[in-house]
């Protein structure tokens, strides 16, 4: 059947010019931050078999990974659906032992088998930054002040928000709230359903202390400075497990509240998209009210544990394809530009290769009457060269 305009499948869309230079450039900006913060770039395969791909913690990602039999080996294949686990694999082979630190970043297409636009694009190009092997406070700071400097690599002026995994966690312990009431609940959060919220408290906690700290749980959101005193005065010596996470953010917010001028906002409720992590969690919004997260990560300790070493790791990510339009355009104007007349004049070549050394963009015209009105040329005067 002849089709006159060829489709790609929802959710995956070709990028043209000039949205394609734009998302190189940036791409090139992250990444040169990141080296230059002593990261190492790592670029695991497009595809894995699916027993590595959604081993442990990743095993969450099996609904968003498109499978199919590697026609080699006769074994599931997976494409990627998030880097983070490819790079946890990596580390825990290449790391021989607990204490040593390793920093890797990447960047690479995703795919994921649904197009849900409420969750991104289905085909982030994802550009990310990991910690692996210290499990402190100081490299959750490294990481959040690397994710906010790469927000002013691409231009963008944020809002960050924080959360903890683990205080949700801890909560659920004390309560002793079984397995599958546990599940229903972080399914819950996850959702940020809050009837559903209000009637699983009031049908497994009844008006229990319990109830009453779940219910605070949620109406901890604000800004952080306010919201973290708050947190610690009603939370505070319930377990020292507790006491950790609430200090720990405490140390994160001081900091942060010292040497940047960010806005930051706390929900200690707020677990959505969080399917590996553990710990504290962050994210960057647009300061102009964009509803999906430009970066977003957090702390997953142990995700190397079925490939032989549990290693604490921390980490951001970023969908550099998702947050394009946000983006100020690049200035192709900025580049000189020369066009040059087909000619196997030797001298010509030369000329050619001297202006693009000294980064000017050299086209070939095949035909002179095509050539842009007053753009400059490479012509040939007196036996030489020259730019006019
Ligand atoms: N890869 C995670 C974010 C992350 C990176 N490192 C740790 N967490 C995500 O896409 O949600």
């Amino acid at each position: 059947m002849q089709q006159s305009t060829w489709f790609t499948p929802e959710g995956l869309e070709d990028l043209l010019p000039p949205q394609a230079q734009k998302l190189e450039f940036y791409r090139r900006q992250l990444i040169d931050g990141f080296h230059l913060s002593g990261y190492d770039l790592v670029l695991p395969p497009l595809a894995e078999f699916t027993d590595s791909l959604l081993t442990g913690t990743a095993r969450h990602m099996a609904i968003d990974t498109c499978r199919f039999t590697d026609q080699e080996s006769g074994r599931m294949m997976g494409v990627r659906a998030d880097m983070t686990p490819q790079v946890a694999r990596i580390v825990s082979n290449r790391l021989k032992a607990q204490g040593e630190i390793s920093r890797l970043c990447y960047v690479g297409e995703v795919l994921k088998t649904r197009n849900n636009k409420a969750k991104g694009s289905r085909s982030p190009i994802q550009v990310g930054a990991e910690i692996f092997g210290h499990s402190g406070l100081d490299s959750d700071i490294e990481i959040v002040e690397l994710m906010l400097e790469s927000m002013s690599r691409m231009k963008l002026d944020v809002k960050l928000s924080l959360g903890h995994v683990g205080i949700v966690d801890e909560l659920i312990a004390l309560a002793c709230l079984n397995a599958n009431q546990s599940k229903d609940l972080i399914d819950i959060l996850e959702r940020k359903a809050i009837p559903e919220f209000n009637a699983f408290v009031a049908e497994h906690l009844g008006d229990s202390e319990w109830a009453q700290r779940f219910n605070q749980l949620l109406a901890y959101c604000g800004n952080a400075q306010d919201v973290i005193g708050q947190a610690n005065a009603g939370f505070a010596g319930l377990s020292s497990a507790m006491d950790d996470y609430l200090n720990h953010l405490q140390g994160m917010i001081d900091h942060l509240g010292k040497m940047h001028s960010v806005d930051i906002h706390l929900d200690l409720a707020d677990i959505r998209g969080y399917q590996y992590h553990t710990g504290i969690i962050f994210a960057a919004y647009s300061a102009c009210g964009f509803l999906q997260p430009i970066a977003k990560g957090g702390r997953y300790d142990d995700i190397g544990a079925d490939f032989g070493l549990a290693l604490p790791a921390t980490g951001f990510s970023l969908d550099l394809r998702g947050a394009l339009d946000l983006l100020e355009d690049t200035d192709e104007t900025a580049t000189q530009t020369v066009y040059a007349p087909c000619d196997s004049d030797v001298d010509l070549q030369v000329a050619i290769r001297q202006l693009k050394q000294q980064g000017i963009k050299v086209i070939k015209s095949y035909d002179a009457g095509q050539v842009p009105a007053g753009s400059q040329q490479l012509v040939k005067e007196n036996d030489a060269w020259t730019v006019k």
